[in-house]
């Protein structure tokens, strides 16, 4: 994978044609782009499809659906035309709630003659520190949480998880090399740390083990976003 492959562009903004301009601005210097809330809540299917046409990029569709198992599962199915390449969902919906994501994705392939979605579940988020958990009931650190949710997405069928990167040398040693660590909390030396709160440099995250990391900010409110990829690749290796 070329180290450029590596990066999906966080597109947290709610317009079509500032996404577009932004994929179309990135594109050969990103592996794809990604589209979460703000984005689809705003735009919805149509505005995925215009963006992704515009940078011919792959598509991380970031929805962290998190409901009954039916509903996700038929969440999963509606989205399943757009062909995005991941999928999130969250891992904190329990067993049951992860089978019937990757069930329904394989299904929804098999049926509309299509890759598979590879389905990634969310484990701690990023913005959390131990406080934050111990404020919402969780006794745990956030790495001994995120490695008992990453085992139980991986014994019902996720093919990854989003992970800190400090989690992620943890997560290697536990689970086998092809389930997909996708981490955001990605922060170069230069950019501001924002509502982020376990955090990491593009290259140690890489180091650590990290297949492709998530950055947003770092690239999209760089008053030069094509530069601020290109340094970021530096750090990669390219
Ligand atoms: O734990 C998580 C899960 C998802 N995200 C998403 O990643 C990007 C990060 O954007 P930055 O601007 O680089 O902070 C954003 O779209 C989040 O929704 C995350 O940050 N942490």
């Amino acid at each position: 994978m070329r180290p450029t492959d590596r990066v999906f562009v966080a597109l947290d903004m709610p317009e079509t044609e500032g996404a577009k301009a932004m994929a179309a601005r990135l594109a050969g210097l990103v592996g794809g782009v990604k589209l979460g809330l703000e984005f689809f809540m705003a735009q919805g299917p149509a505005g995925i499809r215009a963006v992704v046409s515009a940078g011919d990029l792959p598509l991380f569709l970031d929805l962290k659906l998190h409901d009954i198992p039916n509903t996700v599962a038929g969440a999963v199915r509606s989205v399943a035309p757009l062909a995005p390449t991941f999928l999130t969902i969250h891992a904190g919906g329990g067993p049951a709630m992860v089978r019937a994501a990757a069930d329904a994705a394989a299904e929804e392939a098999a049926r509309l003659g299509l890759a598979r979605m590879r389905i990634l579940a969310v484990t701690v988020l990023t913005s959390l520190s131990d406080e934050d958990l111990a404020a919402v009931g969780q006794a745990l650190p956030a790495a001994d949480q995120v490695r008992r949710l990453a085992a139980m997405a991986h014994a019902n069928g996720a093919d990854g998880v989003v992970c800190s990167p400090a989690e992620v040398a943890l997560l290697r040693a536990d689970l086998p090399a092809d389930f997909t660590l996708m981490v955001p909390g990605i922060r170069p030396s230069w950019a501001a740390v924002n509502d982020q709160k376990r955090v990491m440099g593009p290259g140690q995250a890489v180091a650590a083990g990290a297949d492709h990391l998530v950055i947003g900010r770092p690239i999209t409110a760089d008053p030069d976003p094509a530069a601020a990829s290109r340094r970021i690749a530096q750090e990669l290796g390219a």
